[in-house]
């Protein structure tokens, strides 16, 4: 499942409008190239239109939020919406800041496809009190369960919480995926990459009639398996990167699906 939609993505070099943060924009783009997808790291609102046109699939991440940042996101999302056009939304930071908090949750009643983000981000985003302080979590995945399931319910979308391992629902069906390296966790924007991936698959599956959670189910287990591989070769944070670069590019996605749970 999870190869042959990386096959997709490889053979139709899906558009990922991407507006994300000033921190993941570089690594987000190169992620998407070794997977096979063509990146466009476009965040102002005039420019929305145009993009939703010829997109795959939209990623929308709320990590550096500015009033002007927040219109080109409402933008895209509408131009995304007009054209049905899947998409994103990484709602990173959200709970202790209070401008991206209010932005997420509009865009959240926009009905993204899928929403992706840590513990603590989507316990905030659901409304519960979560731990978060900055952009890292503090909560356990498992804490996030419920959240997660009421999140996916009430906007009928597909919630992806990473972490240890990944849960995703779209609140009837439950997939969790192993795989990634706890070196993850001590570098930045690989969530914020994860979600660029999630939106190359997004656009895969409009080809092939695959719904929005087997679509992310197969970019977790691809990058949970190239992410396994890359922190067991490298060194450390630094080397982390070109290692989990060349292990997306070489990957085939066959040893992915072994690494998805059902319950
Ligand atoms: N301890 C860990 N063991 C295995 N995989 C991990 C670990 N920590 C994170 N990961 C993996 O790293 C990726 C990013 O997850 P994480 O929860 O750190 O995202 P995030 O907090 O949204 O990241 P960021 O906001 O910095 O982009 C996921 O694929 C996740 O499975
Ligand atoms: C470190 C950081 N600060 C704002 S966004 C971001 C990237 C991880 O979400
Ligand atoms: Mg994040």
């Amino acid at each position: 499942m999870t190869a042959a939609l990386l096959g997709v993505v490889r053979e139709r070099t899906p558009l990922v409008h991407c507006v994300t943060n000033l921190v993941a924009t570089t690594l987000s783009a190169n992620v998407l190239l070794a997977v096979g997808a063509s990146p466009a790291m476009v965040e102002d609102r005039e420019e929305a239109a145009e993009l939703a046109a010829v997109a795959g699939a939209l990623v929308v991440n709320t990590g550096t939020m500015t009033p002007e940042r927040a219109d080109g996101m409402r933008a895209a999302a509408n131009a995304a919406l007009d054209v049905g056009t899947p998409w994103l939304l990484d709602p990173v930071g959200v709970g202790p800041l209070a401008l991206r908090t209010r932005v997420a949750g509009e865009l959240l009643r926009l009905g993204p496809a899928v929403v992706r983000g840590n513990a603590s981000e989507i316990l905030a985003l659901a409304g519960h009190d979560g731990g978060g302080r900055g952009v890292d979590a503090t909560d356990s995945v498992d804490d996030a369960a419920a959240a997660a399931d009421e999140l996916a319910r009430r906007y009928g979308t597909v919630v992806a919480v990473s972490g240890v391992v990944d849960r995703l629902t779209d609140g009837a069906t439950v997939r969790h995926v192993r795989g990634g390296h706890a070196v993850m966790g001590r570098m930045t924007a690989t969530g914020c990459a994860l979600g660029a991936v999630t939106g190359a698959f997004l656009a895969a599956a409009r080809g092939t009639g695959d719904d929005s959670l087997t679509a992310a189910v197969a970019a977790h287990a691809v990058v949970g398996a190239t992410g396994a591989a890359a922190g067991a070769s490298a060194a450390g944070p630094g080397t982390f990167v070109p290692a989990w670069l060349d292990a997306l590019a070489a990957t085939d996605g066959r040893n992915a699906d072994a690494l998805v749970d059902g319950g």
